[in-house]
């Protein structure tokens, strides 16, 4: 059980009149929220919405105006587990390769420290995959690929963990070690932002959720905001059928 001694929160996170074109298409457009220090901020919305590209104008990887401002506390260090990984699945990189190029700069080929194999092992063991840290990465099944993702995010000790969709492809135990994971972090400090299609989940983990189509929709507590009737406005399955 962590005391208040040895919990050190994550960053606050200030969205200000976010807006993001690409080419002739309004992507975000004024979009405004908090996200709390210490806290668990689930993001929804329909595909295509602006879900990914709001996380990825926070990493810098997006050509935005407006202000993303992020107020550090002690660690500066963002754990990222992207939506997919585009890859060579011939190249012969073991997941302990993988892991070690995300966390030294030197040739994935050359020995790494015990302390870095350590730490290695131990974010692998808590996705349940250290036993596959000799397999190929390419031969890996796309739940064990996302287990293997959360794991390298894991590795900095981040203070802030950046998820896009992280359960897709995960079966129900991958998908309770996430969870658990997710409280354990949340329980140490750490800022947890992630993006969800699972709106019960998001019921269950959330302490806020914001969605997003575009526009911001709505921002607040997933007990209250998240509404059957909102629910149903939002994924119109017969409008976006049609
Ligand atoms: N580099 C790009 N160039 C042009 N359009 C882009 C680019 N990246 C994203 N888009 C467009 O921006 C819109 C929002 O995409 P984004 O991936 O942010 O949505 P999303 O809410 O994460 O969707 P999903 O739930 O399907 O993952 C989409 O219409 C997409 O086609």
């Amino acid at each position: 059980m962590n005391t208040m001694e040895n919990i050190k929160y994550g960053p606050s996170i200030n969205y200000e009149n976010v807006c993001l074109t690409l080419g002739n298409t309004e992507i975000l457009k004024n979009i405004n929220f908090k996200i709390d220090s210490g806290t668990i901020h689930c993001i929804i919305g329909p595909n295509g919405g602006g879900k990914t590209s709001l996380l990825r104008s926070l990493l810098g990887q997006m050509p935005h105006t407006g202000n993303i401002d992020i107020y550090w506390r002690e660690n500066q260090t963002i754990g990222y587990v992207p939506q997919s990984l585009s890859f060579d699945t011939t190249l012969p990189i073991t997941v302990e390769n993988f892991m070690s190029m995300t966390c030294q700069s030197r040739p994935a080929f050359m020995k790494l420290s015990t302390k870095g194999q350590d730490s290695i092992i131990t974010a692998l063991e808590r996705v349940n995959m250290a036993d596959k840290s000799k397999r190929l990465f390419g031969h890996l099944s796309g739940g064990e690929r996302q287990r293997v993702l959360l794991a390298q995010a894991l590795l900095p000790a981040p203070s802030i963990l950046i998820l896009d969709e992280p359960t897709t492809g995960l079966d129900k135990a991958g998908a309770i070690i996430m969870r658990n994971l997710l409280h354990e972090l949340k329980s140490k400090g750490v800022t947890i932002l992630i993006i969800h299609h699972d709106l019960m989940e998001v019921k269950k983990i959330g302490d806020c959720v914001t969605c997003i189509k575009r526009e911001l929709i709505f921002t607040g507590c997933p007990a209250t905001e998240l509404t059957a009737d909102r629910i149903f406005n939002i994924f119109d399955t017969t409008q976006q059928a049609a």
